[in-house]
């Protein structure tokens, strides 16, 4: 059989993987495809040292790559909405099945992008768009199709992991870290989409519509980054035997779904706590099958391209066999997808860690525990550590047990209105992923 033809857009990081590993790999790939994957062309707009395409014909056009009449499948790895939206949709225009590593796509441009793939009759795979080469979507969709699924919660986003490791167990300074993350090739184009959370957001927005059937909705995510934490919250954390890791939460609740990324409590003997660096893992809880764990690196050239070609030998094979009989884009029919509203920040639910710069004054305690119990917040545990010598401020550190989280805001609130309280309250959010 003659080998199917892809282009790739895109020679950078993902790019120039994914060329190495279909160049590498090509003869164990075609076995397990039933034919061969050629890249019949490539869209760059640099060459790439760490990949030599000599004798790939090379343009600086992407929509050449849409509009050849050669290709089958168009690989989209140049990121971005803008450009990279109008090349999915003009390859999926022109009948050809698209392959693509772009969450921020995915997360914001997915529902239309489905809608027309579906109208085309094409496939639109995106398994590197999530957790990089952890084949997280694969599992959602098919390994897990038998499930109710009740949450997932994952490390996301391999260049905010690999900043906090870095600063918790060497003490390196978060620019520097970041700029070796975008040395190595992980970091967004945009490096605030890492460190703000954004990229963990597409991610996870992407994770919930697959696990729980409801269509692409990005705008309603909760998104907080890693830049407001402080070693001292770490350190304290660790004293209480926490790890703070920066999660994406996604939870299906009776009144709804809470979408939500931010830093949170993790206990320290969890495995997901434990998962260091560039690596990601995410957690799926489902209703048969219990908690099970999904590990892997979430960057870098390789991993991803593990991701994208794997997509390509799913693509090949459904050429090949029934095109009618495909697993759908989001794991439900597209006529299925339900309207189960995700919820506002404030209706969604967890425990929190709370810090608060106190002045050292008797009966301050009791100040805070009354603002708690009147709201019905209880109190997990509570650690006042030594007055700070030079402004003479206790910090106050308190966990509590789980409620929503607008009862906090409130306590919140309240505790900054108090004599005794300086400064703004610290609050994390704290989960123990049984
Ligand atoms: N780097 C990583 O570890 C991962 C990246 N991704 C995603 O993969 C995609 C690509 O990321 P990277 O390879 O890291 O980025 P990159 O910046 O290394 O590569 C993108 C390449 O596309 C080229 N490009 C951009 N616009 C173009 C245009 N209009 N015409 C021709 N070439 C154009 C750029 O010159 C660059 O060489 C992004 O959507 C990113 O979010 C996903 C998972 C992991
Ligand atoms: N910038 C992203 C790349 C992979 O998706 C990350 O750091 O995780
Ligand atoms: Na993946």
């Amino acid at each position: 059989m003659k080998p199917v033809k892809v282009g790739i857009c895109g020679l950078g990081t993902v790019g120039g993987g994914t060329f190495n590993v279909l160049k590498r790999n090509a003869e164990e790939i075609a076995r397990r495809a039933g034919r061969g994957i050629e890249v019949a062309q490539i869209a760059a707009r640099s060459s790439n040292p760490q990949c030599d395409a000599t004798g790939t014909p090379i343009t600086d056009d992407v929509f050449a790559v849409a509009d050849n009449p050669e290709i089958d499948i168009v690989i989209e790895l140049i990121g971005g909405y803008t450009v990279a939206r109008e090349l999915v949709m003009r390859a999926i225009d022109n009948g050809k099945h698209v392959v693509t590593a772009n969450k921020a796509l995915i997360a914001v441009h997915g529902n239309e992008i489905f809608a027309r793939a579906s109208e085309k009759g094409v496939i639109v795979a995106f398994e590197a768009s999530v957790a990089g080469g952890i084949p997280i979507i694969k599992a959602l969709r098919e390994g897990l199709a038998g499930n109710r699924i009740n949450w997932l919660a994952g490390i996301i986003n391999g260049t905010g992991n690999f900043i906090l490791t870095e600063m918790r167990e060497k003490g390196r300074a978060f620019e520097d870290v970041l700029a070796e993350a975008q040395a190595l090739g992980y970091a967004e184009a945009d490096p605030t989409f890492d460190v703000e959370g954004i990229d963990a957001a597409h991610k996870l927005t992407i994770l919930a519509s697959i696990a729980f059937g409801i269509p692409l909705q990005f705008d309603k995510a909760y998104t907080e980054g890693i830049t407001r934490l402080t070693t001292a919250d770490v350190g304290y954390a660790e004293a209480l035997g926490y790890r703070i890791k920066h999660l994406g939460v996604a939870r299906s609740t009776a009144v709804g779904i809470e979408l939500r990324v931010h830093p949170t409590l993790i206990p320290a003997d969890r495995l997901i706590a434990n998962v260091n660096g560039v690596m990601n893992a995410v957690m799926v809880n489902g209703d048969a099958v219990g908690s099970t764990l999904y590990y892997g690196a979430g960057a870098g050239m390789e991993p991803t391209a593990s991701a994208v070609v794997a997509d390509l030998v799913d693509v090949t094979r459904a050429l090949t066999t029934d095109p009618t009989n495909r697993v759908p884009h989001l794991a439900f029919q597209a006529e299925q997808l339900s309207d189960h509203p995700v919820l506002p920040i404030g209706e969604c639910e967890s425990a929190y860690y709370l810090r608060i710069q106190a002045k050292d004054h008797p009966g301050v305690l009791a100040q805070l525990a009354s603002i708690l119990s009147e709201r019905g917040i209880n109190i997990e545990s509570i650690m006042q550590k030594e007055a700070e010598e030079h402004d003479g401020l206790v910090p106050v550190i308190l966990l509590t047990h789980r409620v929503k989280e607008q009862r906090i805001d409130d306590a919140i609130a309240a505790f900054e209105a108090l004599d005794d309280v300086v400064g703004s309250v610290v609050r994390i959010r704290v989960e123990q992923l049984n």
